[in-house]
């Protein structure tokens, strides 16, 4: 990336609109922990992350989740670091075998869905016992891939706007931001 796109990423940072503090993130994953354990505390569960975006929400779940599960990662990708989706393009397959046993999927984002919708239907064609899935955030739109297409636990409600920041990114930057922020004019 040029020195002038690095500009426009840190302009696009600095004009960003804050959503939710880091406080207000902190408190929501403490109740999606308590709701998970609530759920599957004697489920001897495998745990997946939904890399790339994942990355942060599962980092800090995982450490509230205070029973036996085995964690693991899988890559699928939709947006390639742009701000519109496509076809789900897997890079790695789940690699802990999960036949007969409940699975979670935990992501960042539930957009319109479809990244979400073909991950349960690959980890069922698997033979997993169950498949639920937690994200940080779902957002409020009626262009859901499914019309009743829910996550079985979620963090926040999150405006229709395009968002980065606790593992979202914004052509691949600022899933470092400690907060979770609305691009100017998207
Ligand atoms: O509900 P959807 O509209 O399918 O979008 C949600 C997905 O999009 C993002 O992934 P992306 O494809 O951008 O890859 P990334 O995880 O590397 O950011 C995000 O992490 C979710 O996995
Ligand atoms: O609003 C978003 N921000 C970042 N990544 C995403 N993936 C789907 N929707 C989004």
């Amino acid at each position: 990336m040029s020195q002038t796109d690095i500009e426009h990423i840190k302009q696009v940072y600095a004009e960003a609109d804050l959503l939710f503090t880091p406080a207000e993130i902190e408190a929501a994953i403490t109740t999606m922990a308590q709701a998970i354990t609530q759920d599957m505390r004697d489920a001897n569960p495998v745990v997946f992350s939904v890399m790339n975006g994942g990355l942060v929400i599962a980092g800090q779940l995982l450490t509230k989740l205070d029973f036996p599960l085995e964690a693991s990662y899988l890559h699928a990708t939709r947006y390639r670091n742009s701000t519109s989706g496509h076809g789900l393009e897997w890079k790695v397959a789940p690699m802990i075998d999960f036949k007969d046993r409940p699975v979670l999927i935990i992501d960042d984002i539930l957009d319109e869905g479809h990244t979400l919708v073909e991950i349960v239907e690959h980890c069922k064609a698997e033979g997993a016992a169950s498949v639920k899935t937690a994200v940080l955030v779902n957002k409020l739109h009626d262009r859901k891939a499914r019309p009743d297409l829910q996550a079985d636990f979620v963090g926040l409600e999150v405006i229709d706007r395009y968002i980065f920041g606790f593992g979202m990114d914004y052509h691949g930057y600022w899933r470092n931001a400690d907060g979770i922020y609305a691009v100017k004019g998207m």
